[in-house]
Order: structure tokens, then C-alpha cells, then sequence
């Protein structure tokens, strides 16, 4: 049989050899019963589908191979390098192609502990029934997805971790769906994320935040050497191997800023009263925050980190104010975690989201440093100058480079780090130890998964036009919902 041209016209060999033209199926297919009318238009629409989805991975791939073809250009790197570069693509595109073909589906794995949840789905440890392998698996549910128009954002997660191959990125061994899922299989990193470890640590000594920092640089200039800009850098997405050395995670899933933080953003909100206004008193500092207050934030700020409501404290001003924005904006983040790291909480940290909002907005007047730990000349100017307008922020003109010149990177071995002993070692007893993430109930809330688990006076504050609460068994004692309208402060970053 060949393809005709129109749908529904088949060119079939020996039975239509008589009229040697097009026959046309359709009358039949009309006088045919409905159920056979359905089971046609079934397969018509699997075959559809499985070109479309054949012929948009071989553009991707193709893609793919122009993107590193201009980098490589770009970047006047010799051909016989650009060769190597072009193969070694080559290779994992096809042991990625090998492994799909495989048919690997939620069965080849045992599902083991959650050790994370975020805004569409969870994060379990899983074991490779044919290998014995320990792994992370993403699953994100599609309804969920598709209702919001995320799935683009999965593929370009995907597509991603398939094509940056760096130490300093999580791996991608797998991808695949089921009905009901889309599933991530990566590799597993049991050391934790900087989150965990911030909340353990309250703060970092200079030395292990400039190595946490230095690694994060790399694993950001990873991203961005193949044109992507992650948007939603925050210590919950650089994550701990059993060494200690940090990766990047977490690209795909766009969480849309417009519906996100519309509430927050209209030009009069960002006039009214309470925006901070540039005096020398330190009350808009969080340090000046009751003690209480600021304790109350630690805590509910992995709750924060699990909602669909997600945090903002690490987010750009030109991102939240949806000026056109670039790369630059990865650096920003970068600066509120190192303030984060050496001060002990983000620099515009509020327990009102509406007021962080404003402080990253009003940034010049907010940036403060308390007393209290004192910070070398160094560290504080490199936070002040990742913390700053576009035109002005390291990184900006002169990229990367820029950025490891700095003096408080004085003496980092940028080539060798990933093979330096790490600054901090996790403790990591075997393939699946959990111990370094969260405890978690273990059935999975992805059934009627909307949100995560909060209740703090800090919700309580927000605009109840944007969220509201629901008791709900098993979650409690509060799930955020969202509200049916396009207001769904539905979260998640990442744009190409
Ligand atoms: N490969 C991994 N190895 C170990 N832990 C992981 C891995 N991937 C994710 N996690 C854990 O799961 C948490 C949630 O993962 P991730 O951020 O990718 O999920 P998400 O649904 O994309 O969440 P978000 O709401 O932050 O966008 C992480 O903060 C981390 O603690």
C-alpha cells in the first residue's frame, strides 16, 4: 500500500491495478456502520499522530544540530572540535532514539519513595526492573498539563536534557506517557537540594557558598551555551549528587508568568502606598521582620516550594514586570541565592508575596545588608552587581567571563571544580538512601492533584481573589485551589 495524497485516499497496489489511480476509500467508508466509521477515524487519527510526532522529532533533531552548528560557529571553536561536537550529538540522539524504541513504559520501573513534589507533578525515587538501576522519576500529570498548556514545556525539557550533555545538568535516561502521565526518568542525585540544605545550614560559610556559587555559574553557562534561559533558578532546582557537587534540574514545565502573578503586577499595586519608597530605614528589610515572622517563613517555605503558587524571591524584575528579557535574568537569580546562602534569607523576602513583588521591583531602594553577618567587601559587591539593573549586571556584556572574574572567585579553579573534593559532603548510606529530601506521605496526591499543602498566616494574607482554601483529607490541613478563571496562579518556568 502507498500513501495517497489527500486523507482518506489510498492507493492500493494489486487491487487497483485496473484504474492505476487514486481509489478512493471514503464511499465505502460512509456506507460502512458507525462503529466502523469510529474505528477509522481512530487509526486515521493514530497514523496522523504518529507522523506528526515522527516528522516534529526529526525538525527537532535537525534543529538541534543546526543550534550546536552556530554555537559552535559563534564561538570560533576549530572543525575538527565542531566535528566531534557534531558526532558525539549524533551519538545520543540515536542511543536516545534506541532507548525509545525500546517501548520503555511505567512498567520497566518499580516505584519507590516520593522524595518531591512541584507544580504538575512528583518526583519518586524508582528502580529499572531489567537493571536493578536506582532513578529519579518525574511524573507530571497530562490533564493537568494540558489544561494549562504546558506540554510544549515538557518536549523542551526534553529536548534539553537530551541535548545538553553536562556534567553540571541532570541526567535524562528516559522519557515516556502513559495515559494519564508523562514521565521523566533521570538520574538520581541523593545529596538534596541547596533548599534542604540551606534550611539545615541557616547559612554558608563564604568558602562553601563560593564553591556552591561557582558550580551554579557553570551549570547556568551550560544552559545558556545552548541558547536556553532557565527563568526559574532558586535553590529548590540545584540539587546535591552523593559527592556534593550541584546540578541544574527542572527546565521544562513553564510555569506562565502573566496568569501567575497578574494579581501582583498591575501598575497601580506597583504605585500604591505600601511600595517600598527609598528612605534609609531598614523596615522593608527582612531582617526587621519580628523573628517569629521570619522563623514562619523558613518553615513554610517548602511548602511554598511544592504549591503551584511556587516562590518569586529568586525572580528577575524585568521577568516579573514582562519586559523583553534575556540570560541576564539567570544571573539575577544567581545573586538573590548567594545572598540567600551568606545572609540567611533572599533579599526581598516578605511574608507577603505582593510585598516581595514590589521589593524586587524597587529593588534599588529595598537591596540591604543586615550587620549582622558580615559579609566580605567582595561577596557584597558581586551581590550588588549580579542584584542590578540589565545594563549594569555582570554577565551582561561581557557573558560568563565577566562573572568569574570577579574577585570573590580569587583563586577558584573554575576547569577542575567538578573534580575537586566538594564543599560540602552529604551523608548518603547506598544507591537509594532518601535521607537528605523531605519525608513525604507516600500516596500519591497526583489523583486529585491541584496543589500542595499550606496553611500559614502568610496565605491568609494574600488577595483572596487569587487563592482560597479547601479542607481536604490526606492534604492537610489546607490545599490551595485554584479559581476556575484564567487567573489560575498556575506556576513553572522556562522559556527557549
Ligand atoms: N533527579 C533528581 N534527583 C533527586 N531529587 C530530585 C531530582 N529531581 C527533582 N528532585 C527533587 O524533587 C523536587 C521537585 O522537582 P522539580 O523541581 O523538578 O519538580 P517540578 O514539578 O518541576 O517542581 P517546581 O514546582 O519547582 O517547578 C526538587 O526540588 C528536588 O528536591
Amino acid at each position: 500500500m502507498e500513501g495517497g495524497g489527500d486523507h482518506g485516499t489510498v492507493r492500493i497496489g494489486a487491487a487497483n491495478m485496473k484504474h492505476d489511480r487514486p481509489f478512493n476509500v471514503e464511499p465505502d467508508i460512509a456506507s460502512s456502520s458507525p462503529v466502523t466509521r469510529q474505528k477509522a477515524a481512530a487509526a486515521k487519527q493514530i497514523i496522523e499522530n504518529h507522523y506528526k510526532n515522527y516528522l516534529q522529532g526529526l525538525q527537532d533533531r535537525m534543529e538541534r544540530r543546526r543550534t550546536l552548528q552556530t554555537k559552535a560557529a559563534e564561538a570560533q571553536i576549530p572543525s575538527e572540535e565542531q566535528e566531534k561536537m557534531l558526532r558525539n550529538l549524533e551519538r545520543r540522539e540515536t542511543e536516545f532514539m534506541r532507548l525509545q524504541r525500546h517501548k520503555v513504559g511505567v512498567d520497566d520501573f518499580e516505584q519507590l519513595t516520593i522524595i518531591g513534589k512541584g507544580a504538575f507533578g512528583e518526583v519518586r525515587l524508582c528502580r529499572d526492573r531489567n537493571t536493578g538501576e536506582i532513578h529519579a522519576m518525574k511524573k507530571l500529570k497530562k490533564s493537568e498539563m494540558l489544561s494549562r498548556g504546558q506540554v510544549e514545556h515538557v518536549r523542551s525539557e526534553r529536548n534539553l536534557l537530551v541535548e545538553v550533555d553536562s556534567r553540571c545538568i541532570v541526567k535524562l535516561y528516559y522519557s515516556f506517557q502513559d495515559s494519564d502521565y508523562l514521565y521523566l526518568i533521570m538520574e538520581y542525585l541523593p545529596g538534596g537540594d541547596i533548599m534542604t540544605l540551606l534550611m539545615r545550614e541557616d547559612i554558608l560559610h563564604e568558602d562553601v557558598g563560593r564553591f556552591y556559587i561557582a558550580e551554579s555559574i557553570l551549570a547556568i553557562s551550560s544552559i545558556h551555551q545552548h541558547n536556553y534561559v532557565h527563568r526559574d533558578i532558586k535553590p529548590d532546582n540545584l540539587i546535591l549528587d552523593k559527592n556534593g557537587h550541584l546540578k541544574l534540574s527542572d527546565f521544562g514545565l513553564c510555569k506562565p508568568l502573566e496568569s501567575k502573578y497578574s494579581s501582583l503586577l498591575d501598575d497601580q499595586d506597583l504605585t500604591a502606598q505600601e511600595v517600598p519608597n527609598g528612605n534609609d530605614s531598614n523596615s522593608d528589610a527582612p531582617w526587621s521582620m519580628p523573628k517569629e515572622q521570619l522563623q514562619q517563613w523558613k518553615r513554610n517555605r517548602r511548602a511554598l516550594a511544592y504549591s503551584t503558587v511556587g516562590t518569586l524571591d529568586y525572580m528577575a524584575p524585568e521577568v516579573l514586570l514582562k519586559k523583553g528579557y534575556g540570560m541576564e535574568c539567570d544571573w539575577w537569580s544567581l545573586g538573590a541565592i548567594m545572598y540567600e546562602m551568606l545572609v540567611g534569607y533572599p533579599p526581598f523576602c516578605s511574608d507577603d508575596p505582593r510585598m516581595t513583588c514590589r521589593k524586587i521591583i524597587n529593588w534599588k531602594a529595598c537591596l540591604k545588608f543586615p550587620e549582622e553577618p558580615k559579609l566580605s567587601a567582595e561577596a557584597k559587591d558581586l551581590i550588588c552587581r549580579l542584584l542590578c539593573d540589565v545594563e549594569s549586571r555582570l554577565g551582561t556584556k561581557g557573558g560568563v567571563e565577566e562573572i568569574k572574574a570577579h574577585p570573590w572567585f580569587k583563586g577558584v579553579q573554575w576547569d577542575t571544580l567538578y573534580e575537586m573534593e566538594a564543599a560540602y559532603k552529604p551523608t548518603v548510606n547506598g544507591d537509594s538512601d532518601t535521607q537528605n529530601f523531605d519525608k513525604f506521605d507516600q500516596v500519591s496526591t497526583l489523583q486529585s492533584f491541584t496543589a500542595s499543602c499550606i496553611s500559614t498566616p502568610f496565605f491568609n494574607r494574600m488577595s483572596s481573589s487569587w487563592i482560597r482554601y479547601r479542607n481536604s483529607p490526606g492534604c492537610s490541613p489546607a490545599v490551595i485551589i485554584p479559581l476556575t478563571d484564567s487567573t489560575f496562579p498556575c506556576v513553572f518556568v522556562f522559556y527557549v
